[in-house]
């Protein structure tokens, strides 16, 4: 009779032992089966507004102990009034009982004054700006047209208030080639961008290229980091095509080739600080994903952990899973690490096809699809 039995393992989670009758170890199973880490946080995230933040909230609340919140609304979070007025509908979104904490954002425009963002750093509840060029992703028509020439004042008041800039980093000029643009606005504005202000925190959001990789790299930590979501961990620009056109695999920046993945894969994966969970949720309607002219953005927040154990698990880096999910966040942006556990499970589960509100449906990443981790609730 083949028992298992649960036994620690050296810094975390725990493995399976297999003992015989006469209690001789008869087999090490290698794969870990629960693993327990610092709960997470979610360093890029959309909560939107109204009936769809009533729906989405209690999802990233249940598993994400803090998350820095987009100000891509209708009409932008361009003030810190606006943020605390934000926070409070927010807050009322939350299950009772939730310790869920947001940290809320604001939006950059050309007009954004200097004052603004002492106002910001005063406030206690906005923890950095957030830079879209204008036309770049959802909701940026009022972003930046001309960063050096119209935001340069107020940059600099970022850095002496050491409020990072969260960075959507594409390039907006129809002309480049959309899978093209993110490398080009490395060499365009962000590399200009360090060299006239190296004290200033820059998040590269959502990195998508071994370009993006590599600058991160070549920067000083602590100055320069970028969050990493499930998507370009997970696919290929393949997944937008398999079979047909699949809307819910699109977000921006657009999925790349798999040279891409694969390097994206190996920097979060080899224990670098720079590297930082984000999952860009990004909830949109069904029917405004399956659609003539679909909207950019993947619902991730009910399945993003699973997903970043996934990649962890396959790539054997398990052991680097915590920094990557808990560490790196709060170190890069001065703020505690979380005190609170949470232990995933490796045990399969369906995800759900979709998830049905009043307003409508949204389809979960990996709708339908099996997984092997699950964080227990
Ligand atoms: N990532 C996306 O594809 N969409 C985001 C915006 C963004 O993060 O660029 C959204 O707000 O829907
Ligand atoms: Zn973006
Ligand atoms: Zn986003």
């Amino acid at each position: 009779m083949i028992k298992t039995l649960v036994s620690p393992c050296s810094g975390f989670g725990s493995q399976k032992l297999k003992f015989d009758r006469s209690c001789k170890k008869v087999k090490l199973r290698a794969v870990r089966m629960e693993l327990t880490i610092t709960q997470p946080d979610d360093w890029h995230l959309h909560l939107r507004e109204g009936d769809l933040l009533q729906a989405v909230a209690p999802h990233s609340a249940s598993n994400f102990k803090r998350a820095i919140v987009m100000p891509n609304l209708k009409p932008p979070v361009t003030s810190t009034a606006a943020a605390v007025v934000y926070r409070k509908f927010i807050m009322k979104a939350l299950p009772s009982g939730s310790s869920f904490d947001p940290l809320m954002t604001l939006y950059l425009t050309d007009k954004t004054q200097p004052d603004e963002i002492k106002r910001a750093r005063e406030s206690g509840v906005v923890y950095a700006v957030k830079l879209y060029p204008a036309g770049a992703t959802t909701n940026s028509q009022d972003g930046v047209t001309d960063l050096f020439g119209k935001c340069l004042p107020v940059l600099e008041e970022m850095v002496k208030q050491n409020m990072p800039l969260l960075v959507h980093g594409e390039v907006t000029d129809p002309s480049i080639d959309v899978f093209d643009r993110e490398k080009i606005f490395i060499d365009t504005v962000l590399q200009p961008l360090i060299q006239r202000l190296p004290q200033l925190k820059i998040v590269m959001e959502h990195i998508t290229t071994m370009d993006a990789v590599k600058f991160v790299e070549s920067c000083k930590e602590g100055f320069v980091g970028a969050t990493v979501t499930p998507q370009h961990l997970l696919l290929n620009r393949n997944a937008l095509f398999q079979g047909g056109l699949q809307p819910h695999n699109y977000c921006l920046p657009v999925l790349k080739r798999e040279i891409h993945r694969e390097a994206i894969v190996k920097a979060v994966t080899s224990g670098s600080k720079k590297f930082f969970l984000g999952t860009d949720s990004a909830p949109h309607e069904r029917s405004r994903k399956e659609s003539s002219c679909g909207c950019a953005g993947i619902y991730s927040a009910p399945v993003a952990l699973s997903l970043y154990a996934k990649v962890f698990d396959e790539a054997g880096a398990l052991d680097k899973l915590e920094a990557f999910t808990s560490f790196n966040g709060p170190d890069f942006y001065g703020l505690p690490r979380n005190s609170s556990k949470v232990t995933l499970k490796k045990s399969p589960w369906k995800v759900p096809d979709v998830f049905n509100f009043s307003f409508g449906e949204i389809v979960p990443m990996f709708a339908g699809e099996t997984l092997q981790w699950q964080p227990l609730k």
